[in-house]
Parts: C-alpha cells; structure tokens; sequence
C-alpha cells in the first residue's frame, strides 16, 4: 500500500500552479451526455476521482479523446443503456460519488436511469434525498432498491416543475437543472445551491443550447429546449487546491506564490485565510503569500473569540475547514472551528493532538483550537488519512512538524490532488512516497 514519508519542518518556496476544479470536473463531464454532439473540456484534473467518471462514460458508450494531458473531447453518440445492469457498473459507480451526476442527465435524454449507491468520503451521513425529490418533481418515477443498493428512476416525460429543494445541495442542484433543460415547459428551482462550479455548469449547458437563467442566485429559472448540442469549456482552478496551499504556505512559514487563481471566483475563501491572520497579496490574479513567522487570529469585534463555520456557498465551504482548523493549531489565539454539514469530519484531529496540538473537540461537530503560535512545533508521527480533505490537512502538518511522519491510505488524498507529491517536491519539500503498511496491520 502507498503512503507518503515525510521529513518536515523546512520552508519551501516557489510558484505552483493549482489544478482544474474536481467538483466542477464532475458536473461537467456528466453533462456530456445531454448531447450527441462533440463537447471539449480542458483543464481537467488527472485524479482518480475524475478518471473514474471518464472511465464509466467510457462504458456507457460515450466516445472519448484525450487532446492532451488536460484536454478530452466527449461524443455522447451512442449510449448502451444496458450497461446499467452490469456487476462492472456497480462496482465503479459505487465507488465514486460525483457519478450520482449521470442521472440527471440520462433521464433528460433517455428517460430513465439507474444508479448504484454512490460512494465518496466517509465524512458523516450524505443523503439522496434532494436528487430524488427533484426528479420526482419533474415527473420521474424512483424505486430503490435496498437489497442490490440500486435506484432505478424512470421519467418518460419529463416536464418543467416549480421545485423548491429541501435543502441546497449541490450535486442535487446539478442533477435536478441537467434533468431540466429537456423537459417541457419551464422549471424552477428555488433553495439552489449557487457556487461558482454549479454557475460554470449553467454557463456551459446555456453554450450548448439551453436556456437557464438566474446563474449564481439560489433561484434558477430553466426554459426547457428539444437538444444540446457540443461546446467547448474550460474549468477553474480547484478552489480547495488553493485554499490547501495558502494553509501550506502559512504552517511552514513559506513564501508560495500560487498562481492564476481566479481571485473573483473564490468568494469569501481568502478573507477567511486573513482572519486567521495570513497574509495574502493579490498579483494580477496570482495569489503571493509571504514566509510568515507568526499569524494572529483575529476576535469577532466584540472580543469575543472568532468562530470558522461552513455554510452553502457564498459562506464558507465545508471543504476547507480541515485546513483551517490544521493553520489555528500554529496561530497566536484561539478559533472555534464548526462544521456543521458534516458529522464526522473534524475526528481526525485525534491526530494532531497526538502530533502536540492543543485541540478540544467539544462534539463530532465542533472543536476549540487554543494556537501554539509555533513556540511549540507539532513532531511527525505516523498516521492513516481519513477522508481527502482531513488527509491534505495532515499532510501540511507532516511538512511543518519535527522529524518524520507516514501517512498512509493516501489514495484519500490522490482522489482530489494532482501529483501532489511530485509538486510539493517542486516547492522543496522532503516527501515521497513509499510502500508501507498501517502499524495496525
Ligand atoms: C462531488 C462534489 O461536488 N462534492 C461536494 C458536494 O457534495 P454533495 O453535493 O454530495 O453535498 P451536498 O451539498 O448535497 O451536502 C453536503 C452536506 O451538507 C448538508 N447540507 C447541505 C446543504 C444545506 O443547506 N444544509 C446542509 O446541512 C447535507 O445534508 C450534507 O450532509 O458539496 C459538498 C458541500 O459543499 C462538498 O463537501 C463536496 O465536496
Ligand atoms: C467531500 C469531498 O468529495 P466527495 O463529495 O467526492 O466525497 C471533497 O471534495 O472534499
């Protein structure tokens, strides 16, 4: 099994460049089957993630063309809808949670589908319900089975709805507007989840002949069209990437320059990074983070001691707030970290606590972090990688702590980051990877 070795505590510098959105990689590429016409999409991140949904289109039928090493051409042509049945789809659906996005689209075009419970982090309880709701709405039919763990869905005629969504989730706002832009008549969807992947989406599906308005906003208005046809796109930089580096940059005390970052698309992210009290500098549209020897969190105005909560975009994303908490354990001051969509995302900071971090985890939802303002340095232990995020976080805590650490199921951590290592080394950091097994073993 692969796990990484790390030798820490050295400060790295240098540019790096952050890799094609993965959550915008996965809508998108799902909505290649809303068309039989060609559609190009660039930047796209080489993760497993990512390529597992290639690889299941791959399957379903949809001819697929690398142009280069971020650069595929999709033709969604002819699909074999009997591939649903196969023990093959089961076992590769189910293992990736962005592939609940093909649903939308092939209902909208074929009028039915089936999925296998879908897989992803195992970061608490992460329900359905807002899909099949939706669908329901515009007039499909769902049955799941919970013996083979299969939904199937059938919507011969789908037709435009108002659909008010029980909750903003994003993946189900996705499916819901990809399931919407065929059927009859208009569709609205209020409670929409509205961040900056789900607006490249609608802006990609507006290219291709649809008609969606309100992008951005939680009210998104669909006009149903009879075809898409092909486009080109390109994705944004992976927002989580970037808020990992500035997280890097700040417990190491590096100078990072990340660079073309799309500053106007990442929303409330870099004030959350200067309350912790890092220094971002805006060059162009690179992001320039200087070494910092100490950071200093900042209190509410009140005085009172600062809380970092997640919240449905434009809040903050839950996908940064294990970097967040990782970043206090060294600042002068104290955070609470609350993470409130997710029940099991914060245990991981058991970790920390054994690598010298002062952390009280008040409940799975929130933890108190009393910052060591590095007078005290965390030391390198060995550890396993719970989730993808929590596994980056530990990883910028390896490269910033005394001596040694392994950490293992680092696939966690491949699922979402691009050549991380070989990138990190870039920026002189002492990491590589090394076949080992978990001590528990
Ligand atoms: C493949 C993909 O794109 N995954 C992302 C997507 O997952 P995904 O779309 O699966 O996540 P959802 O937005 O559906 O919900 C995430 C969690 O938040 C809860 N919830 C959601 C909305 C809300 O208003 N209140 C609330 O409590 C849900 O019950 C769930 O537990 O969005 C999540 C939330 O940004 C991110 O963590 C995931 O990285
Ligand atoms: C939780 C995440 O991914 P997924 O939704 O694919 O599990 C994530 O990207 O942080």
């Amino acid at each position: 099994m692969n796990a990484f070795e790390i030798n820490g505590g050295k400060p790295l510098k240098g540019e790096i460049i952050p890799q094609g959105a993965k959550n915008e990689a996965l809508q998108v590429i799902s909505a290649v089957l809303l068309t039989s016409e060609k559609v190009t999409i660039s930047n796209i991140p080489d993760i497993v993630d990512v390529n597992k949904l290639i690889e299941l289109l791959g399957d379903l039928g949809v001819k697929i063309e690398r142009l280069n090493k971020d650069t595929y051409t999709f033709e969604a042509a002819d699909i074999n809808l009997d591939f649903f049945q196969s023990a093959q789809f089961k076992a590769k659906g189910g293992s990736l949670r962005g592939s609940i996005m093909i649903v939308g689209p092939l209902l909208a075009r074929f009028g039915k589908a089936a999925i296998p419970k879908p897989g992803g982090d195992k970061i608490g309880r992460r329900r359905l319900d807002t899909h099949f709701l939706g669908f329901e709405k515009l007039g499909a039919k769902f049955i799941y089975n919970a013996e083979t763990g299969f939904f199937n869905v059938d919507a011969t005629n789908l037709k435009g709805a108002y659909v008010l969504l029980d909750e903003a989730s994003v993946t189900g706002t996705a499916n819901v507007v990809m399931a919407a832009v065929l059927a009859k008549g208009t569709t609205t969807i209020y409670n929409a989840a509205c961040e900056p992947y789900l607006q490249q989406l609608c802006k990609m599906l507006n290219r291709m002949g649809a008609n969606i308005s309100g992008i951005g906003s939680n009210l998104i208005s669909i006009e149903g069209v009879q075809k898409l046809g092909g486009t080109e796109h390109r994705l944004l930089p992976d927002m989580i990437e970037i808020g990992s580096f500035i997280g890097l940059a700040a417990m190491t005390g590096s100078e990072i320059t990340i660079k073309d970052v799309q500053y106007k698309e990442l929303g409330i992210i870099p004030e959350v990074f200067r309350r912790l009290g890092i220094k971002l500098e805006l060059r162009g549209d690179d992001l320039y983070i200087p070494a910092q020897e100490n950071y200093e969190i900042e209190t509410f105005i009140d005085g009172s001691i600062l809380t970092v909560a997640d919240a449905p975009w434009p809040g903050f994303t839950p996908d940064l707030l294990s970097i967040v908490l990782v970043i206090a354990t060294q600042a002068k001051g104290n955070v609470l970290i609350h993470q409130k969509m997710f029940e099991s995302r914060l245990f991981f900071v058991d970790k920390l606590i054994d690598m010298g971090a002062q952390i009280i985890l008040c409940d799975p939802h929130r933890a108190t972090i009393i910052g060591l303002n590095k007078q005290v340095q965390l030391k390198g232990i060995e550890m396993t990688s719970p989730d993808i995020r929590a596994g980056v976080a530990l990883l910028i805590a390896a490269l910033s702590a005394s001596g040694r650490s392994i950490i293992h199921n680092i696939e966690q951590i491949e699922r979402g980051y691009q050549d991380i290592d070989i990138r990190l080394r870039a920026l002189g950091a002492d990491i590589k990877r090394i076949n080992a097994m978990p001590k528990s073993h």
